[in-house]
């Protein structure tokens, strides 16, 4: 069967019986009704690729039609069907959009022709449609200075070209899936499904079920049957995020189908073949927890043919320039508000900062920095906790005063503290235990705006 359907418009139900049956002997999936009025009622329930409508009807005439479904904005084409002395009116109709006419008594070949260039059009757009939205799909950062990062994109690319299963380990917000999502990317299964699951979200028999997918009346609350991923993924990418947080259960049980490439939803005894290509994450030392029994040796090897380190931020800091523009350009278009200007200072801020939260920490500070932008500028003073920057500038060698020491880190809780409460002085005292008033003498003396 085409995927492409079509309606067929005739109160004469020789002629619509006719059309059905050419157009199933081709393959299309055709059906019919014999007046404008029922058409109308079918296009609100059912969406059609191609009405077919004779002109001349008992009540609405196929150009009322015509202009109906226009009017509805139906994502449909309309032919018209007509006779040697109608042919005017079918051109009219052409001008009001119409995708062509057929005059009946011809060879039926001829709109087989018209149909076909049809399907090609739809074809090419869904093929247009699945490029975009693999584009749009990959909004990241790909460039890079760092050369750490940029083996990584080598071993990634040549690792794609494999069908091996890949294990990527790095801390967290290092972009572990956004180089899952490059190397399916790449592949020869981009045009396949990329199906992604974080195993330390579900608990052990949801996760189960999640996966593997279950029957109705697998157990209570199984009110349907429910497709897993490991069959959404079938000829794709499954991207096990987290897998370090695995019950040993799950495990054996994910080993089981990674090693027969099959698997049975819970409550079924048929066995369901899949190919998959694995890729897992973790921020977990794996081979640590295998150490100690937490992860099984065998699954371990299974997973990590190729393995993959991503860097933390600190460990590639030239990248920061370029991933604030990147952000700031990301950010500009779905906040759609405008960055000029990136005040003098704030760039060597940033990039003296650890980011123990990596990629991820730096994009929610560019975004606070959007937020609270004016005159198209993000400055400074908009940072979520200023002193942080200024302290990992301390080199251990500048030894300094007890009460230097005490003074910094006393601003630090207390400017933490406040945006923990956002700003609101009453709540932060009473989280410090100190009086409004005493607050109130620190933020002075400290100079800390709220
Ligand atoms: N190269 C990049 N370009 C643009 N954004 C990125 C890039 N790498 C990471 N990010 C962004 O950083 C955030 C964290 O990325 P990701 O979820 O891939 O990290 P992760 O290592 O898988 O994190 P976790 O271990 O917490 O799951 C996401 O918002 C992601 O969009």
């Amino acid at each position: 069967m085409i995927d492409f359907k079509i309606l067929v418009v005739d109160d004469e139900t020789e002629f619509t019986d006719v059309y059905k049956i050419i157009f199933a002997d081709k393959g299309f999936d055709t059906y019919s009704v014999s007046s404008g009025e029922e058409c109308l009622e079918l296009l609100k329930d059912q969406s059609f690729d191609l009405v077919i409508t004779d002109l001349k009807m008992g009540g609405m005439n196929g150009m009322e039609l015509l202009k109906a479904i226009h009017e509805h904005k139906y994502n449909c084409e309309v032919m018209l069907v007509t006779g040697y002395g109608t042919i005017e009116s079918a051109v009219n109709a052409m001008k009001l959009g119409a995708f062509g006419y057929f005059i009946k008594g011809n060879d039926p070949e001829v709109l087989l022709k018209e149909i076909d260039k049809l399907v090609k059009i739809k074809t090419l757009e869904q093929d247009n449609m699945k490029i975009r939205s693999r584009l749009n799909d990959f909004n990241y950062l790909l460039d890079s200075n760092s050369t750490k990062f940029k083996n990584i994109l080598k071993v990634s690319e040549k690792a794609a070209l494999s069908n091996s299963n890949i294990l990527i380990l790095g801390e967290s917000g290092t972009g572990k899936e956004v180089i899952a999502k490059y190397i399916h990317h790449v592949s020869q299964r981009k045009d396949e499904n990329f199906v992604a699951v974080n195993c330390q979200i579900f608990s052990d028999g949801v996760l189960e079920s999640e996966l593997f997918g279950h029957e109705k009346g697998a157990f209570t609350g199984a009110i349907e049957r429910r497709i897993g991923r490991f069959e959404e993924a079938n000829n794709g990418t499954l991207f096990l995020d987290e897998i370090g947080e695995l019950s040993l259960n799950t495990q054996v049980k994910l080993l089981r189908a990674i090693e027969n490439k099959s698997f049975e939803r819970i409550g079924s005894n048929k066995n369901i073949s899949t190919n998959i290509r694995l890729i897992s994450a973790t921020n977990r030392k794996l081979s640590e927890e295998v150490k100690i029994g937490r992860f099984r040796e065998d699954l371990f090897y299974r997973i990590n043919t190729i393995t993959i380190e991503v860097p933390s931020l600190r460990e590639r800091k030239e990248d920061i320039p370029i991933l604030l523009n990147f952000f700031l350009n990301q950010l500009q278009q779905e906040m759609k508000k405008k960055i000029t200007k990136v005040e003098d200072g704030l760039l060597d801020l940033l990039t003296v900062y650890d980011y123990p939260g990596n990629i991820r920490e730096l994009k929610n500070i560019i975004e606070r920095l959007v937020v609270l932008a004016d005159d198209g500028t993000i400055r400074k003073r908009d940072l979520p906790d200023l002193k942080m920057y200024d302290d990992s500038l301390q080199s251990p060698e500048e030894i300094k005063s007890l009460k230097d020491i005490r003074q910094n880190a006393e601003e630090k809780y207390i400017r933490n503290i406040l945006a923990m409460c956002s700003g609101n002085v009453s709540e932060a005292a009473r989280l410090m235990d100190i009086s409004r008033r005493q607050l109130f003498n620190k933020l002075v003396e400290y100079d800390i705006k709220h």
